[in-house]
């Protein structure tokens, strides 16, 4: 595995709070990541600067050597970089399909993408996608209709369709029960496994993150805590992690 996202001392400032400080790391093609930390550490923060949601302060982050923020190409950055969040940002008055092809809107044209409004393009895509994700038969249906954790499964359908070489998930279960976060989480890696792909979630169960991910990279206040591979991440580790203050 070489070097494929290079981060170096890349910082950011909300008006006065430092939401991240001067932070250096490195991923490999292919690995699975999982970002801790106790609320407000910068998970977050670091995941949209990953996405180009927002621009850092300081430093510069490097995708399969060429720097981030020179990837203005909207159509090669999202087969680079796809983000999926919490909220899933599905538009729910639309039928399932048009959320799922929204996946393809950056490779499309606007003549296409106007079109596939009314009349769904790459129709099969969809239906493939959805059938992975085990939801064939909800293809019409009006996404706010579904269940929370269905929901889910268009978000991770349309990342299908999208197919970017990093996939970035902010809390991907956080909102889903125990069981269906287990599930989603379950699939997600399934898919960015089976695609190659090199995965980067945030998540707020180290249980989860212990279990599925190789990596777990911890922040606390705006700084790299612990970087460890997953089996070597200890309950001391954890515990002084996300110790308050107060017991210092
Ligand atoms: N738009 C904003 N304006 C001002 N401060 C912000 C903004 N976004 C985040 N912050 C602050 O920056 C810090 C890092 O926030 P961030 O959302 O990255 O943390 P997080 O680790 O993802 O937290 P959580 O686990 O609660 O989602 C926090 O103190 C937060 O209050």
């Amino acid at each position: 595995m070489s070097e494929f996202i290079d981060i170096k001392k890349i910082g950011k400032v909300y008006e006065r709070k430092i939401a991240l400080s001067s932070l250096s790391l490195s991923v490999k093609k292919g690995e699975f990541i999982a970002l801790i930390g106790p609320s407000g550490a910068g998970k977050t923060t670091l995941l949209n600067l990953l996405a180009a949601t927002l621009p850092p302060d300081q430093g510069e982050i490097t995708i399969d050597g060429q720097l981030l923020a020179e990837m203005t190409d909207q159509k090669k950055r999202a087969k680079k970089i796809g983000i999926i969040r919490q909220q899933f940002d599905l538009i729910g008055e639309l039928p399932v399909i048009h959320n799922v092809l929204a996946g393809k809107l950056s490779e499309w044209g606007i003549m296409k993408s106007l079109l596939s409004m009314f009349f769904p393009q790459d129709k099969q895509d969809a239906i493939l996608a959805l059938t992975r994700v085990g939801l064939r038969d909800k293809l019409y249906e009006r996404t706010s209709a579904l269940s929370g954790g269905e929901q889910q499964r268009v978000a991770l359908a349309r990342l299908l369709i999208q197919n970017p070489e990093i996939v970035l998930a902010d809390e991907p279960v956080a909102s889903l029960d125990p069981a269906r976060a287990e599930d989603i989480l379950a699939l997600l890696v399934k898919i960015a496994s089976e695609g190659n792909q090199t995965l980067i979630a945030s998540l707020h169960s180290v249980e989860y993150a212990k279990k599925y991910f190789d990596r777990l990279i911890a922040l606390k206040d705006g700084y790299l805590f612990f970087d460890l591979p997953a089996s070597s991440v200890t309950d001391a580790h954890i515990a002084s992690l996300y110790k308050l203050k107060e017991q210092a």
